[in-house]
């Protein structure tokens, strides 16, 4: 079985992306999580960029990092300099990784038009700075950047940049698609070129964007040409449209092409450590990203549900368990009888498929989503329909009526009061409360009418209220579905309502996710 290494760049490549900006600690954070996960190499910055790199290197060199070796990025010297007078090659030595990898360039465009130098001096940048960092004891990796497009205009040029390099002692060249515009085919032929000159054994990897869509299948034909080095990032983060995304091309790599450059145990982190990521740099997780985005084994075609019921492998490509995902399944207009089946089962109920409740309720689901309801986020209301459907009722409470006052009086701040009126069991209450804003003045009525009754209450709380305007041409009159989260701290669960008023929607969606807390919360004592 081939070896391949994965170089990881989310803290540097991935940080030149619109959006991100890692402090020190989120990179330590991030380089022990990549370690921990198998990570081969980490680059952990550009130390002559800017002072928190720097800082990232300081600490990173009092850390036993325990699988990964950290590589410091920076570039060759600069044109008519000496590499010990050259800053960036300098501060690169500091940073004391065991690696330093530097980006010189392979394609004459850039050569006279970004550098502004003649051919020859570029040749010797990338000979004097790979010796210069050789003879310091370093390992030291040539990114050779714009290599396809180089290639593609001056194939001899090209060529000669990595044949310098080689010779000044590089110990791994990457083929870099700088621009991401190069396509599969020509990655293949030019790729296969390259490593039919180098010994077998020679680290050469790949290093590409994804301008053109293809950064992973790119990455992916290169290792199938040989190369034994991939670069890429966590969920694709990368300067423009991003980088090739590891978390694509590890489990393609492991599942498909039977290359263990991780192991099937580490795999199942895959997820997890996509996710913390994410969370750390404070990114919204791409639901829709292949093998680690939480829709990518979800099933709302009611076909696919009733397939995927008989046989997984109808409509997944592979497990979700291998890289650590979940299978779930919607609930909507799509759904037929086996998306309902399985959702009734998740939540412990087993009905048969000839059951007419079955029936009853995907019709009720179909009118509903016609109306403007939407029930993929909102599983706690269907679950409501379904108990109801059951025979079984949330009647905590029903509501008599509300009223809700928004109050401006010249520069005064707005005033908002809401007024309730419930029975609950024998009990009349009727209560008021102030809120910032008329659905937050209706939760804290509510709350106050039912807390001494229900005291469970107190561990409820929103967590998110998404407000969508279903039919805009409508103007003011238009629909409205509101979306609630409600948590306990433990489990979060989501309720819908639509109507043409704002104040009667949330009420819908949190009389909803009250009912459906309480229930929850009885069925627990109990
Ligand atoms: C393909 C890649 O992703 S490469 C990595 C790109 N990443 C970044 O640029 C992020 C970090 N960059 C930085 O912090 C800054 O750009 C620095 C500190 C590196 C350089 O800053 P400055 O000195 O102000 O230069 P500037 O940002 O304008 O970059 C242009 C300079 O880089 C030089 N340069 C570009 N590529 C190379 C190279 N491979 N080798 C040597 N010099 C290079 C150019 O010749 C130019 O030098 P000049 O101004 O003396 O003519
Ligand atoms: C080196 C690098 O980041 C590139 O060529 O894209």
């Amino acid at each position: 079985m081939s070896q391949v290494k994965i170089y990881d760049t989310t803290l540097r490549d991935g940080s030149q992306m619109e959006g991100i900006n890692f402090s020190v600690q989120d990179k330590i954070q991030i380089a022990l999580k990549l370690d921990e996960f198998g990570i081969h190499y980490i680059e952990g910055g550009w130390p002559g960029s800017n002072p928190k790199d720097i800082a990232f290197f300081e600490k990173a060199q009092k850390i036993s990092f325990h699988n990964a070796k950290i590589c410091a990025f920076g570039s060759t010297r600069k044109a008519e300099t000496k590499p010990d007078q050259d800053k960036n090659l300098r501060l690169l030595l500091e940073a004391g990784s065991p690696v330093i990898t530097i980006f010189g360039k392979s394609w004459t465009l850039h050569v006279k038009r970004a550098l502004r130098t003649t051919l020859d001096e570029n040749l010797k940048m990338i000979d004097d700075s790979i010796s210069f960092l050789k003879s310091a004891g370093k390992t030291v990796f040539f990114d050779a950047e714009h290599f396809f497009d180089g290639y593609k205009q001056d194939q001899d040029y090209a060529l000669k940049t990595i044949e310098v390099a080689y010779n000044a002692g590089a110990d791994a060249i990457i083929l870099c698609d700088t621009n991401g515009g190069a396509l599969p085919h020509e990655i293949a032929s030019i790729f296969s070129k390259v490593k039919s000159q180098l010994t077998e054994s020679f680290e050469i990897g790949i290093h590409t964007h994804n301008d053109g869509g293809i950064a992973v299948a790119n990455s992916l034909i290169a290792v199938d040409c040989g190369a034994n080095q991939i670069q890429g990032t966590f969920n694709g983060y990368g300067e423009r449209c991003g980088n090739a995304n590891l978390c694509s091309i590890i489990p393609n790599l492991v599942l498909k092409m039977g290359i263990s450059c991780l192991s099937e145990e580490q795999l199942k982190k895959l997820v997890e450590v996509s996710r913390f990521i994410d969370e750390t740099a404070n990114m919204r997780p791409n639901h829709y990203q292949p093998f680690v985005g939480k829709s990518a084994f979800t099933h709302k075609g009611g076909i696919h549900a009733s397939a995927i019921m008989r046989d997984p492998l109808t409509y997944e490509h592979v497990i979700p368990d291998l890289v650590g995902n979940q299978r779930r399944i919607l609930v909507s207009e799509q759904a037929g009888k086996s998306n309902i089946l399985y959702r009734a089962h998740e939540v412990g109920v087993d009905l048969q498929p000839d059951d007419s409740r079955v029936t009853s309720l995907i019709d009720k689901i179909k009118e509903s989503e016609s109306y403007g309801y939407q029930y993929e986020g909102a599983d706690a209301s269907f679950e409501m329909m379904l108990r109801e459907v059951l025979g079984e009722t949330m009647n905590f409470f029903t509501l008599q009526g509300f009223r809700v006052i928004v109050e401006k009086r010249g520069d005064e701040e707005v005033i908002t009061e809401a007024t309730i009126k419930l029975n609950v069991g024998d009990h009349f209450v009727h209560t008021a409360a102030e809120g910032d804003g008329p659905v937050h003045a209706l939760d804290n009525a509510l709350r106050k009418a039912l807390e001494s009754l229900y005291p469970q209450l107190k561990r409820i709380r929103l967590s998110d209220y998404k407000v969508r305007v279903l039919n805009e041409k409508d103007g003011t009159a238009a629909k409205i579905r509101v979306l609630i989260q409600t948590t306990d701290g433990s489990h979060t669960w989501g309720t819908v309502g639509v109507s043409t008023d704002v104040i009667e929607a949330s009420w819908e969606a949190l009389e909803d996710s009250v009912k459906y807390g309480l229930w929850q919360k009885t069925k627990e004592e109990n």
